[in-house]
């Protein structure tokens, strides 16, 4: 089975390149983060990361501040049930699968009314193969519903995420098709900072709808910048003003 017709259809050159900040551990951080333009931010559920947030339960004045359209939550194979319990809890709409999650348990979620976005990471062309399948799957249980977008990560043995480690450039060539989609809103992550930014963008063979950061803005691991918020976001702008609008 392969994607829709639809899912294959070219990016518009029109809409601007959105930014992800992923990692925020606190409501003064989030705040800096929106204030420092930022599309979505990110909050970690998965304990063993220094972004992870403590409490969990902070969530919910995180969301309460920002609007849950603009909070995604960020979780590494938990239970179903349990993702949709917390979510519910804390007011997230938004969740992030960054281990490996199916497309049943990413079906499930979006039944219980969540907007589901899978992080794939990418270590050779069979993980593309694999992320080509799951998207399939996904495809077929759902009508082309789920996910409501896919994030492309570097792939670092023994880690799920944040790694500061950048995909390599004959990855992202083999990534083309899904990198070209717009239904499938693709988020490039992966060791971006803002001194690399715009270069790594030249090496996509596709603009992505979103790019995502975590290390690449802080000043140590778990501390945002402001500074360095700021100038991603504003990295992503001159990007997008000087090739697509
Ligand atoms: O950021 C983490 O520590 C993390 C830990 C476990 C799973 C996922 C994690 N981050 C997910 C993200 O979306 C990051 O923004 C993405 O991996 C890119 O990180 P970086 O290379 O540091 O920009």
């Amino acid at each position: 089975m392969s994607l829709p017709d639809h899912a294959y259809a070219a990016v518009s050159s029109s809409s601007p390149l959105r930014v992800k900040i992923c990692g925020v551990v606190n409501l003064a951080a989030a705040n800096a983060a929106r204030r420092a333009g930022a599309d979505w931010i990110g909050l970690n559920f998965s304990p063993p990361s220094p972004r992870a947030l403590d409490p969990p339960e902070s969530a919910a004045e995180i969301v309460a501040a920002l609007g849950h359209e603009r909070v995604v939550g960020l979780f590494v194979n938990r239970p179903v049930p349990e993702i949709a319990a917390f979510a519910q809890r804390v007011g997230l709409r938004l969740i992030q699968l960054h281990g490996d999650e199916t497309p049943k348990e990413a079906q499930l979620l979006a039944s219980a009314g969540l907007q589901v976005i899978k992080a794939f990471r990418i270590g050779d062309a069979e993980a593309i193969a694999q992320a080509r399948r799951w998207l399939d799957q996904a495809h077929a249980l759902t009508q082309g519903q789920v996910p409501f977008a896919c994030l492309f990560d570097a792939f670092v043995p023994g880690r799920f995420g944040g790694t500061g480690a950048t995909l390599a450039a004959s990855l992202l060539e083999g990534l083309r098709p899904m990198m070209a989609s717009s239904a499938l809103r693709p988020i490039l992550a992966g060791g971006l900072t803002p001194e690399n930014l715009a270069e790594r963008l030249e090496l996509c063979p596709a603009r992505p709808w979103m790019v995502d950061v975590a290390g690449g803005v802080e000043s140590a691991p778990g501390v945002k910048d402001p500074t360095r918020m700021a100038a991603f976001v504003a990295a992503a702008r001159r990007f997008a003003a000087s090739r697509f609008e």
